[in-house]
């Protein structure tokens, strides 16, 4: 302070020496600048413009000429649109309470957190019991010690009375004494009655009428309570159960860190800058069972960048790699979601597929597939759909495909044929609904499914055809297949889905490879608008393997796990691994079923839902119950292409023909086919028999018939037309 005091002197007396000689310490002229200007400007100078030479230019201030800012540019402040503060806004319901499926798990992670913490103190019951039973006395002695005490009502007192016998003053003394006394008469009456309770109650419990259940009741709850008043503060009755679980709580800090430390430098040169570069938009919350954190990115950062960085965000949250899934969030490029599960999705048990035990299917409406690593059920789609599943041996591509193929055989308008080109039967249990299936990898096999390619071919040949007539009808707008012509009896427009497994070993077959591969292309272009589905699955996406005009044009992608960046692009298109979709960190085997789907809403990492050979078998006896009733089970001898339209219109009106009529009305005809051929004719409407006819070129015309003595007049066909169309499909097929 001293030291303080002789500086400011020092200063003091400097200044005033200064001030009286002119100079400053060095014997520098002191110049007083305002005084200066002052003086100069009573002259008629103005210094800003004296030359380098004047007595008044000054050499030390430097002029910073400052950059016109122009006018302001930002736009007024406008109310919020709806839509905008909608997204911004805190959900009203909590995300882990806004869906059953959310609800669900939430309950379920509960329960099992609560099983394993009753279980883990279960196990050490004994080990409590002991320390209670050591601490129990001590807090006892403790607690009596402690109502004494504050009975007696001298804590603090009894310092103040001290301090004022030290100063002797004996007033303060005496009115502090008094004032204790007072407190501590009341004090001692509440504690002794309590006391005197308390001792009547345990005699009562001791020694009345009281069941031995409830002494050892009063027994078990007043142990523990004296024990956690007689243990040591540093010795907890109870072990710890969080040690070494690998949960930990998302915090804004946390995820903060773990994005500074990913080694990505648009990040860390903002954050350099700003320590709030990173900003939340919505709170971290629950959201199913783990926590997902909302992260505006700073400016010029895309999520994408940080997806692709998977690896690294998980060392930094030092989780394994499966319960770190980052994403990008609705509203801008630069939004991440990151979703961290309370366990890694490996160990999540992942529900039954909700069509095993009962449900149906439209293959026009989206239906259940896979799980999101929330354990979010993700639905699939078949119409107008191909889908390509790729991934390397073991990754679960076969079983994924297999859960389609089963999802179509439970709408019994889908016809199904299929190759299995690994030969090992995983699609035998689905072959008793398919009407054409084989299995193998032998050339005949190899042959069969090329020339099953060919015939789909020329069966959307067919299809475009019909949907040609249906358009004109005006019963297919936009000149594709509806759930109404699919429906439709005799339309021969019922959704078809074919799956080729394994398809590496037709496309590298020398001899139907090449072909095979351009014309799988064309039905994957055609197929879509006219109900033909394609299902494609390989292990090898090299060119070879697979065409890349087929990967081009296939609109629906699962890539399981791959091994290598070439693999993961092929599969899902080229950049798919350069934005963060990376098919090669899921473990092949350990991992099974974990792909990234793309295709369907944005691409996400999924697990397609489990069905083993068993209880693929329950799935499938629904759909042979439902097929057989529909009557549309194939018969196994009539499993090969042929059998595709289950009839011929043709053949069977030319068989049914009344003879000796020249032209017939569509009414009789169809009443004769239903006799005919009920599984395929019954219920037939007249137009539908004039669409079934037109798709082969024969017209129907207006038949007159004489009724009771009237003419009536109907639609019908003409037999020359019938058998000339016989004739020249005949010539044709002949032709081929
Ligand atoms: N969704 C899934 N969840 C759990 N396990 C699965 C899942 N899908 C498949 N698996 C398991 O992974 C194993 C391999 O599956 P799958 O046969 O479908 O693999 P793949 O990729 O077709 O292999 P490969 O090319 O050798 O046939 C199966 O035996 C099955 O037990």
């Amino acid at each position: 302070m001293n030291h303080d005091k002789d500086e400011r002197e020092l200063f003091e007396r400097l200044s005033r020496e200064m001030a009286a000689t002119g100079t400053d310490g060095n014997g520098a002229d002191v110049v007083d600048l305002a005084e200066a200007r002052r003086r100069a400007a009573a002259d008629g100078i103005d210094v800003d413009q004296v030359d380098a030479d004047d007595e008044f230019y000054d050499h030390e201030s430097v002029r910073i000429d400052r950059p016109e800012l122009g006018r302001p540019v930002d736009p007024p402040d406008e109310p919020r649109t709806r839509s905008a503060g909608k997204r911004d806004r805190a959900p009203v319901v909590p995300v882990w309470l806004n869906s059953r499926a959310n609800i669900r798990t939430s309950l379920v992670y509960g329960m099992k957190e609560a099983r394993y913490r009753a279980g883990y103190h279960a196990i050490r019951s004994p080990k409590y019991a002991g320390k209670a039973i050591v601490y129990a006395p001590v807090g006892f002695v403790r607690t009596v010690h402690r109502l004494g005490s504050w009975a007696m009502a001298e804590r603090h007192n009894w310092d103040l009375r001290q301090h004022a016998a030290d100063r002797g003053d004996a007033d303060t003394w005496m009115k502090l004494d008094a004032r204790r006394q007072r407190q501590s008469r009341w004090r001692w009456t509440l504690v002794l009655s309590l006391g005197a309770i308390a001792a009547a109650g345990t005699s009562f419990l001791a020694l009345g009428p009281v069941p031995t259940a409830g002494k050892w009741a009063a027994l078990a709850l007043a142990v523990p309570v004296l024990a956690r008043l007689g243990r040591p503060a540093d010795k907890p009755i109870t072990d710890r159960v969080s040690a070494g679980k690998t949960y930990r709580k998302l915090t804004a800090e946390l995820v903060r860190r773990a994005l500074t430390s990913i080694q990505l430098s648009g990040i860390n040169r903002a954050v350099a800058q700003d320590p709030g570069a990173i900003s939340f938009p919505t709170e971290i919350h629950r959201d199913g069972p783990g926590h997902m954190a909302i992260v505006d990115l700073p400016y010029g950062v895309e999520a994408s960048d940080v997806i692709a960085r998977r690896g690294r965000l998980a060392s930094a949250l030092r989780l394994p790699l499966d319960q770190v899934w980052p994403e990008t969030a609705p509203g801008h490029t630069g939004r991440l979601g990151l979703w961290v599960g309370f366990e890694p999705a490996s160990q999540m048990k992942q529900p039954a597929w909700p069509l095993i035990s009962g449900g149906k299917v439209d293959v026009f409406k989206p239906f259940p597939f896979a799980t999101t690593p929330r354990l979010e059920t993700v639905n699939a789609e078949l119409m107008s759909r191909n889908w390509l599943f790729g991934g390397q041996p073991g990754s679960g591509k076969t079983f994924a495909l297999r859960d389609l193929v089963l999802a179509a055989a439970l709408d019994v308008r889908t016809e199904i044929r299929g190759y299995e080109l690994k030969g090992v039967g995983d699609f035998g249990v689905v072959a008793p609904v398919c009407a054409e299936y084989g299995n193998g990898f032998d050339d005949d096999t190899i042959a069969g499914c090329a020339a099953m390619l060919d015939w789909l071919y020329e069966e959307c040949r067919r299809r475009s055809k019909r949907i040609d007539h249906y358009a004109k009808l005006g019963k297919a707008p936009e000149n594709k297949v509806t759930p109404e012509l699919a429906s439709l009896k005799g339309s021969g427009l019922h959704p078809l889905v074919v799956f080729i497994d394994e398809i590496q070993e037709l496309f590298r077959h020398p001899k139907y490879g090449k072909k095979a591969g351009e014309i799988a292309e064309k039905v994957i272009k055609l197929g879509r608008a006219l109900g033909v589905v394609l299902l494609i699955g390989t292990q090898i996406p090299d060119k070879d393997s697979l065409p890349t005009g087929i990967t081009r044009n296939v609109n629906t992608r699962f890539c399981l796990s791959v091994a290598d960046q070439t693999a993961n692009d092929m599969i899902l298109g080229t950049s798919a691994y350069k934005n963060g979709y990376r098919a090669t960190v899921f473990e092949p085997v350990v991992e099974a079923g974990w792909g990234i789907l793309s295709g369907i809403g944005k691409p996400a990492a999924l697990r397609s839902y489990y069905v083993d050979t068993d209880q693929a078998g329950r799935v499938m006896a629904r759909a042979i119950e439902a097929r057989t009733k529909a009557g549309v089970m194939p018969a196994p001898d009539e499993q090969t292409r042929d059998t595709s339209t289950g009839y011929d219109v043709l053949a069977d009106v030319a068989t049914v023909w009344p003879q000796g009529d020249e032209k017939a009305w569509n009414e009789t005809l169809i009443e004769r086919l239903s006799e005919y051929r009920a599984d395929v004719y019954a219920g037939w409407k007249p137009e539908q028999l004039t669409a079934a006819l037109a798709v082969h070129g024969v017209k129907v015309g207006q038949v007159g018939r004489r009724v009771d003595g009237k003419t009536v007049n109907r639609r019908g066909p003409a037999q020359p037309d019938i058998l000339a169309a016989i004739a020249e499909r005949n010539g044709k097929r002949q032709a081929e």
